[in-house]
């Protein structure tokens, strides 16, 4: 699998056709894929990722106002008249627990909408990176990994995230016939495997952010296999995927 495995480094490069009959791993380490990944671990019935604060406010119209919880964030911080940040410390038990939540990001949610071709989408971060692994494994169609980005550039914690699942999928040894952007990401996760933390904490993210998200949410995100979560998305929500086998 690995010979065929790639890797996009942000929601805007790639087209249509290179998603199309494969499974999408979308990656956004900060904050996005740990939110849902969180939200689901502490018992949120489902996720519904959405592009746009128009679609957050159509489909919050069509539910019951007890039933979900509306997240998201403008540059980081909390939109008006919602429920919760992103911030992955936030979706507790207490507050999403037996709830839908509606979650609105720049980057995460759009990378999925835009993912719309795939096979099969899920969602990866550090958090579930064991669980996304043994899953993959099993996956016996071409897999994409795509990191999500920042407003179409890469982003450095998101590539990391990727290099990991790679160099885990590998055993540590890349074939030389692997794509290029497997071997970029592999590389990056080489040279900063041993301080995963450190290093995201240097990212222009935790600088662009610093006044806003806090250095719990960035610790938090850089723990890796604590949550054993297959987030799948089927039919517009989000599941725990794991949690159905069960
Ligand atoms: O809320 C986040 O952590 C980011 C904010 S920004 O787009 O990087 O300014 O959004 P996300 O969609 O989770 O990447």
């Amino acid at each position: 699998m690995i010979d065929t495995l790639d890797v996009f480094s942000s929601a805007h490069s790639f087209q249509e056709e290179d998603l199309r009959d494969k499974t999408v791993v979308m990656i956004d380490v900060l904050r996005a894929s740990s939110t849902m990944i969180t939200a689901l671990h502490h018992g949120a019935k489902g996720v519904i990722p959405v592009g746009d604060m128009g679609d957050a406010g159509k489909i919050s119209h069509n539910l019951d106002s007890e039933s979900f919880m509306l997240s998201g964030e403008k540059n980081g911080v909390k939109i008006d008249g919602y429920d919760l940040t992103n911030s992955p410390l936030e979706h507790t038990g207490e507050n999403v627990v037996n709830k839908t939540v509606i979650l609105n990001t720049t980057n995460g949610t759009k990378a999925i909408k835009r993912s719309g071709h795939a096979n099969r989408i899920i969602i990866g971060a550090f958090l579930n990176l064991a669980t996304i692994i043994d899953h993959l494994k099993e996956v016996d169609e071409e897999v994409v990994l795509v990191c999500a980005g920042w407003r179409g550039r890469l982003s450095f914690e998101d590539l990391l995230c990727a290099g990991n699942i790679i160099y885990e999928l590998s055993s540590g040894k890349l074939s030389s016939s692997a794509r290029d952007a497997v071997k970029v990401a592999f590389g990056l996760y080489e040279k900063f495997a041993d301080d995963i933390e450190g290093s995201v904490k240097s990212s222009n993210y935790a600088e662009r952010l610093k006044d806003v998200v806090s250095e719990e949410d960035i610790s938090y995100c850089c723990q890796r296999s604590t949550l054993q979560v297959l987030p799948v998305l089927n039919e517009g929500i989000i599941t725990d995927f794991n949690d159905k086998e069960k």
